[in-house]
């Protein structure tokens, strides 16, 4: 398969053909920079999504950890989240393909809400699939999808979520492959999908790791980025790691010193509200796929995921809806395995406490997701070295409300002490 024995093409015969003009436009145009495919790509992230982000040292937590924290500040790309990356790059790549729809799934919103704007900047119709349970809780970016000028699919089968969505909108591509293009929403899917949304988050990781060599003079011992679908943790860690399959990122010619292979990966999953998983009732009350699934197929690929014994897909559960998926990456379920990763977790309440932390002590409001990161960095902080990368993948303005109310639920300090 793609990885080792993940990734691959699980998925009915009345896909591949999609999948085959896909491959050919991602080696064409992402990987040869075909008529200047990955120039264009550059510039408009550059004038239309403000790359690159800065690289910041976070002065207070340095103190706080005695020790060099630095934050890629994905919360300042337009939009208020890495989501754009993948989606100007996919919804550009259907422009080259000569496809005139896009259509994405969201289960969260943020995924469709970057995609709406990449197809609004683009000049292109665009159609979300989005679950019902997931229309109602996620009202803002219901809004924001269509004041880009989007159609809201709300999808009612099963739990009216993301795993659904996802399945609604490839039942839509099998059938209308010849004028659509398919924007998935992170490095999850059938090949290529994994590896096309991987390239275009990589430049989350090309530009932090020239910033960290030029603020700092050296690579940094360890990198931290929280782990949903992956994109952001795939965006920010590809640059540090060869590609598992293409001879040419595995050989020093691609100027890849030594040093990037100690340079230490941290995956920051979803504790949720426990890690015990209750494969009786199929409730998984976390998203920890990384640490606790088993091998399984999900939407199109091999892949570590939340399962019962019987195979059913598991609810998944995560204060931070962007993180609250069953499964996960498949690449990242290949890095986890060989080790070359190292899959952690931390709970809703540090989540939560890693969103006041930031939030008070640098005046970055941060993503519920990238919370998470920040809750393990207070945890393990001894163990990560003294120069540490910290991905901050997204803004944290549509979380205030769930963030109050949880606060309030749990009676934490609103501005968690040492
Ligand atoms: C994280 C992101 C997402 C969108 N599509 C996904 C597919 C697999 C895993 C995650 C996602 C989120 N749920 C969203 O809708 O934006």
């Amino acid at each position: 398969a793609t990885f080792g024995d993940y990734g691959g093409q699980y998925v009915p015969e009345a896909l591949m053909p999609a999948l085959q003009e896909l491959e050919e436009a991602y080696e064409r145009y992402v990987l040869e920079n075909e008529d200047g495919f990955m120039d264009e790509f550059r510039e408009r992230m550059r004038d239309f999504g403000g790359r690159p982000t800065p690289l910041q040292r976070a002065d207070r937590l340095s103190e706080r950890y005695d020790r060099e924290i630095y934050l890629k500040r994905e919360d300042l790309v337009h939009g208020g989240a890495h989501k754009l990356n993948n989606a100007l790059g996919q919804v550009l790549l259907a422009k080259y393909m000569g496809k005139e729809r896009i259509i994405a799934e969201t289960g969260a919103g943020q995924h469709g809400t970057a995609t709406a704007m990449a197809a609004a900047h683009l000049d292109m119709p665009c159609e979300i699939y989005m679950g019902r349970t997931d229309v109602n809780r996620q009202r803002p970016n219901v809004y924001r999808m269509r004041m880009n000028g989007a159609e809201v699919n709300p999808v009612e089968a099963g739990s009216g979520t993301l795993k659904e969505a996802i399945n609604e909108t490839m039942r839509d591509w099998a059938t209308t492959v010849e004028n659509t293009h398919y924007v998935i929403g992170s490095v999850v899917g059938p090949h290529p999908f994994p590896k096309l949304v991987r390239d275009f988050q990589a430049v989350i990781g090309r530009e932090a790791r020239e910033q960290i060599r030029e603020k700092a003079g050296r690579l940094p011992d360890s990198v931290v980025a929280c782990a949903g679908g992956g994109s952001n943790t795939m965006g920010t860690f590809h640059e540090f790691v060869p590609d598992c399959a293409d001879p040419r990122f595995a050989n020093e010619s691609s100027g890849r010193s030594p040093r990037d292979d100690d340079v230490a990966l941290y995956a920051v999953e979803a504790g949720g509200s426990s890690l015990e998983i209750d494969a009786e009732e199929g409730l998984a009350p976390n998203s920890a796929t990384l640490s606790t699934g088993t091998d399984g197929v999900l939407h199109g690929a091999m892949t570590k995921l939340l399962q019962s014994e019987e195979g059913q897909i598991m609810e998944s559960h995560s204060v931070s809806a962007g993180l609250d998926y069953a499964g996960v990456g498949p690449e990242l379920s290949y890095l986890a395995e060989t080790g070359r990763v190292t899959p952690v977790s931390v709970d809703d309440e540090a989540a939560l406490n890693g969103f006041h932390r930031l939030s008070r002590l640098e005046g970055i409001i941060p993503a519920l997701e990238s919370s998470h990161a920040l809750g393990y960095v207070e945890e393990a902080h001894d163990e990560l070295g003294d120069l540490v990368v910290v991905n901050v993948s997204g803004r944290g303005d549509k979380d205030l409300e769930t963030v109050l109310e949880e606060t309030e639920k749990r009676d934490l300090e609103a501005a968690p002490e040492v």
